[in-house]
């Protein structure tokens, strides 16, 4: 193989330039030339490619976002388009591709495989909401966001005794929303993966209070509803009146914590192997601290499983 290529696609995630870098200088060490194409699948489509030289990813490692760009592109579901990209490939001597992504990606990246193009994917979502890999690129830094957050407003929450409602992204997903309310030590966690009850929710805000708890902070991920929905619920429910804080957006940016530049540089690294080693249609991830890859179609067909365990810790914790 002599030639390969890297794009990121979906959300961004802290941890993908750490990802790109390592494509890049794992490539170099194996003589090997990447492409990098911007805009995710949209920028494949309409051939916006460069080459990557060893310099081109320098002073990336430390930075949130990505360097290729990316892109939300639902017309890569259909069959023509992918031929085109694969065509836009093969014109340019490209013969594998690396997609840095999360689920949807993979289903992307898997259509091209079964078109007879190599692909690895590389799991990298705030999310961390794809099967067969304990963690992706972006989530560690992500958590740390949440809990920086939850940490100044609980500062505030104390301070005038105000009950607080912080809704947090991951899509259908609850990892973010458990971990941050682990961490974070919030007086409850509501996430997709566990059956939602307004009553149970009053009871603990209730408990607290009896205990002389006189703030509160209420970690929902959106997966389940809204913050002001929430809001609603517990006015009309029980007449208890909260604040809502919406992290949206900034949960997606930042310099990616070590742990994520570690992992996106393992995972570049060994995404680059696995191509030369003649693989195609393998997800790259971890598992007990050990690099795995694996089929791609696991990684989109089964369902996220959270820790659970986790889950009850978190109820048992904040009693
Ligand atoms: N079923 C699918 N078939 C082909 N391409 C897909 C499919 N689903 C998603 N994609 C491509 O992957 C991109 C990213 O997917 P998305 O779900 O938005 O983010 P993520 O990869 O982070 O989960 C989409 O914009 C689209 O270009
Ligand atoms: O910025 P957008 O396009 O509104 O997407 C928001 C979604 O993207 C995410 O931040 C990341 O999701 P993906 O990794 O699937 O792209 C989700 O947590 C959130 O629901
Ligand atoms: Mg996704």
């Amino acid at each position: 193989m002599k030639k390969i290529a890297v794009l990121t696609s979906g959300g961004d995630a802290p941890g993908m330039n750490a990802a790109i870098r390592a494509v890049v200088r794992k490539a170099k060490v194996l003589n090997i030339e990447v492409i990098g194409i911007y805009y995710g699948y949209q920028g494949l489509v309409e051939g916006q490619m460069t080459t990557l030289q060893v310099g081109d990813v320098g002073s990336i490692i430390q930075r949130g976002g990505t360097k290729l760009y990316s892109a939300r592109y639902p017309d890569f579901k259909q069959s023509d388009v992918q031929d085109q990209a694969i065509a836009n490939m093969r014109e340019a001597g490209i013969e594998g591709l690396i997609v840095i992504g999360g689920d949807g990606s993979y289903r992307g990246a898997m259509d091209l495989v079964k078109k007879g193009f190599p692909c690895i994917g590389i799991p990298a979502t705030i999310d961390n909401d794809v099967p067969g890999t304990q963690y992706t690129i972006g989530f560690d830094t992500a958590l740390n966001t949440v809990i920086d957050a939850v940490d100044k407003i609980r500062d505030t929450a104390t301070s005038h005794e105000n009950l607080f409602i912080v809704e947090v992204m991951g899509r259908d997903a609850g990892d973010l929303a458990l971990y941050a309310g682990v961490a974070a030590g919030a007086g409850a966690v509501i996430i997709p993966e566990v059956d939602f009850c307004i009553e149970d929710v009053i009871a603990r805000i209730k408990r607290g209070e009896y205990r002389g708890k006189m703030y509160n902070i209420i970690i929902v991920a959106e997966g389940v509803m809204s913050g002001t929905e929430l809001a609603r619920l517990l006015k009309e429910n029980a007449g208890i009146t909260t604040r809502v804080s919406v992290l949206g957006h900034m949960q997606r940016g930042g310099s990616p914590t070590g742990r994520d530049r570690v992992l996106a540089s393992q995972f570049g690294a060994y995404a680059v192997e696995a191509l030369v080693a003649g693989k195609k249609g393998r997800a790259i991830g971890v598992r007990n601290h050990e690099i795995v890859d694996y089929d791609l179609t696991e990684a989109f067909k089964k369902e996220h499983a959270t820790n659970l365990a986790l889950y009850t810790l978190a109820t048992e914790l904040s009693i």
